[in-house]
């Protein structure tokens, strides 16, 4: 990504990376008489296809079959403007952004919320009819997409027919709400943490634990009643919580953020075969290639390159992910 002033500094003055609590959470619902009812084409989905927050919302997307009921809307990954948020460049597919013209998310944020001062953020969840923000926590936009679409979208598809065969089933919520929490602080977030950090201490306390939290889930996949997906033969909540920040990690997270202990792909035997069958299929499972869609390995590299200034992207590991 470029900008259009040098002030890209994500850290704070002890060169610590603190991120702020998304503040739209609203939450769609099936029941049509709330106030953010589950309806085809109401809603949009603002991306940018560098961020892996917004990369697990499209997942899911992409999973459910929803394409068609919710629009996809995507920034240039390559132009975040300090104080205006993600924007449009003007480059072919990237002209205007479609609903209203906007060139930069903050004037989605304002339309919204005239008064909004926190960061404009993807993803963002739109709806057309209130014209206002609905949710910008993936954790929660996912949730929706998945459990409350389900009349919308074909049968084989729907979260409710799938039992415990299902993303979030009820014999396992426990063990994926407590993966998710610790995947969350030190991997997910530890990885920003790390790449954001100012201070060499700063660096030294997240750089650790993203180590020892991926030995952990090798250590897992290894486990009895685990793999080839984190809990078994379905794929749940945490492999999609998971994906987008090992999909990015030996190409952009062990390359700039400096988290350069280990890589999935020499270090990591079960992770490495566990991102693979996730990338790289194309069956039902995952609806035909949702994990493969979006991914988009330059736009990684040069978008965390730009965000903690360097001025060289570095061009390796090649390939960007090997075969399985
Ligand atoms: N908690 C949010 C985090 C979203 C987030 O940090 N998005 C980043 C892109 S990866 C962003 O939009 N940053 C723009 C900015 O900070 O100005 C979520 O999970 O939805």
């Amino acid at each position: 990504m470029s900008s259009t002033n040098d002030t890209h500094n994500f850290a704070e003055k002890d060169g610590q990376f603190r991120r702020q609590a998304s503040q739209f959470r609203n939450f769609i619902s099936s029941n049509q008489s709330s106030d953010f009812p589950a309806e085809k084409d109401r809603y949009a989905l603002y991306i940018q296809l560098g961020c892996p927050w917004a990369h697990r919302t499209n997942i899911v997307r992409s999973l459910k079959g929803l394409e068609d009921v919710i629009q996809l809307i995507a920034w240039d990954a390559s132009l975040l403007h300090e104080g205006k948020g993600w924007a449009m460049s003007g480059k072919p597919g990237f002209e205007k952004e479609p609903l209203y013209g906007f060139t930069n998310a903050r004037q989605l944020y304002e339309k919204a919320d005239p008064g909004y001062t926190g960061r404009y953020l993807v993803p963002t969840l739109w709806d057309k009819k209130k014209e206002t923000i609905v949710s910008n926590e993936s954790s929660e936009i996912i949730r929706m997409f998945y459990t409350e679409f389900d009349a919308l979208i074909p049968e084989h598809l729907r979260e409710s027919a799938k039992g415990d065969k299902g993303l979030f089933p009820s014999h396992l919520r426990q063990e994926i709400e407590a993966m998710n929490d610790w995947v969350y602080n030190t991997i997910n977030n530890g990885v920003y943490k790390t790449g954001f950090a100012t201070t060499q201490e700063a660096y030294e306390e997240h750089v650790y634990p993203i180590f020892a939290s991926l030995d952990r889930l090798e250590e897992h996949l290894g486990q009895p009643g685990h793999g080839p997906y984190l809990f078994g033969d379905y794929i749940t909540e945490a492999d999609i919580r998971l994906y987008p920040t090992l999909i990015r990690f030996d190409v952009a997270y062990f390359t700039i953020f400096k988290c350069n202990l280990k890589m999935i792909r020499y270090d990591y035997p079960r992770l490495h075969e566990w991102l693979r069958r996730l990338y790289w299929d194309k069956s039902e499972k995952t609806n035909g290639g949702a994990f493969k869609k979006d991914v988009n390995f330059q736009a990684y590299r040069n978008g965390y390159a730009s965000a903690i200034k360097a001025k060289v992207v570095p061009v390796g590991p090649k390939p960007d992910i090997l075969p399985l």
